[in-house]
């Protein structure tokens, strides 16, 4: 069973009123990067490939900085430090709005007892403008059964940062 966006609130910070769904917690942009080498994904290891740091422009004096996106695929950081509690899993979608604005945020598996910043795959299929801190996904916990807990090289990542 999905938990309700209060409790999912009490895991995320920092977060604002804006942010609390019925359902789950809106996550906002706070970077985004472009992969410049190949990663690798071996039978034990693992890389990930160089990225290049995307800067946001602000094209008016009063314009927030925004990041203007063209098609192609972007690794997007969240704002909020997150933590998966124990007995639950995390799931993130994106907002409906950037969806209907032809792109979609692919990501994976949010284990119990991680904690951090995490990261997703944006695609964007057609231009797109995202204000760096404006909400484009929303994180939703469900109760689920576990043996252990996340201790994995993620653990903790970009928690120090902003
Ligand atoms: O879309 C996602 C999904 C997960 N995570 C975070 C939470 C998750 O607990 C952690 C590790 O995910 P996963 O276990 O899938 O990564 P891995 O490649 O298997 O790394 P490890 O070997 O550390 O388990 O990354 C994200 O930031 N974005």
């Amino acid at each position: 069973m999905f938990r309700r966006g209060t409790f999912v609130r009490e895991q995320c910070t920092p977060v604002s009123d804006d942010q609390l769904q019925p359902n789950g917690i809106d996550l906002t942009v706070s970077d985004v990067f472009e992969q410049m080498d190949a990663g690798h994904v071996g039978r034990d290891g693992k890389e990930i490939g160089d990225r290049r740091s995307r800067t946001p422009q602000s094209l008016t004096e009063n314009e927030a900085p925004t990041y203007y996106l063209e098609p192609g695929g972007y690794i997007v950081r969240y704002g909020e430090t997150v933590t998966i509690p124990d007995g639950h899993v995390g799931f993130v979608y994106p907002r409906s709005t950037l969806m209907r604005n032809s792109c979609m945020l692919n990501t994976a598996v949010w284990d119990a007892g991680y904690e951090g910043k995490g990261e997703g795959l944006l695609q964007v299929h057609h231009d797109i403008e995202l204000e760096q801190g404006a909400r484009i996904a929303q994180l939703v916990l469900a109760r689920a059964n576990h043996e252990e807990t996340y201790d994995g090289t993620y653990q903790g990542e970009n928690v120090d940062t902003k």
